[in-house]
């Protein structure tokens, strides 16, 4: 599992961890509305990776436990997650500072992953 920075002068190097990668967790600020539109942009960006191409994507809408932050339904829409078709996907609002939602959303992840690989064998 690697846990890659997602400042800008960092992205250019999430090229470098592609290579079999079963699973993406998508984490967003949901209370920084300001940078919604940035980071819509950059994950279309990222599903348009052919060595991205079948991995599970679960969007984790953090910072639930923040007065004022966006839903998760919310996030959702603001990503417009359902236009998504190329990728399984899931949203789950979570907190990391709590621990809320966390491990469902995680059983999700490996459950998908694991349909996947055991369909294949
Ligand atoms: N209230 C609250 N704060 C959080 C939560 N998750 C992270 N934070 C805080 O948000 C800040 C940034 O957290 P990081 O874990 O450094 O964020 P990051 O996305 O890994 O940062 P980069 O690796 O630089 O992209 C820290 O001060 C965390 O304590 C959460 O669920 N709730």
């Amino acid at each position: 599992m690697w846990d890659v920075g997602g400042q800008k002068s960092l992205r250019s190097y999430w090229r470098n961890y592609f290579e079999c990668t079963d699973g993406l967790v998508w984490v967003v600020d949901s209370a920084d509305r300001m940078r919604l539109e940035t980071c819509r942009e950059e994950l279309n960006v990222l599903l348009t990776e052919e060595r991205l191409a079948g991995a599970t994507l679960l969007v984790l809408a953090n910072k639930q436990d923040l007065p004022g932050a966006l839903t998760a339904h919310e996030i959702k829409e603001t990503l417009q997650l359902d236009n998504i078709v190329t990728h399984h996907w899931s949203v789950v609002g979570v907190s990391a500072v709590t621990g809320d939602k966390l491990l469902g959303a995680i059983d999700w992840l490996i459950s998908d992953i694991a349909k996947r690989i055991f369909t294949l064998e």
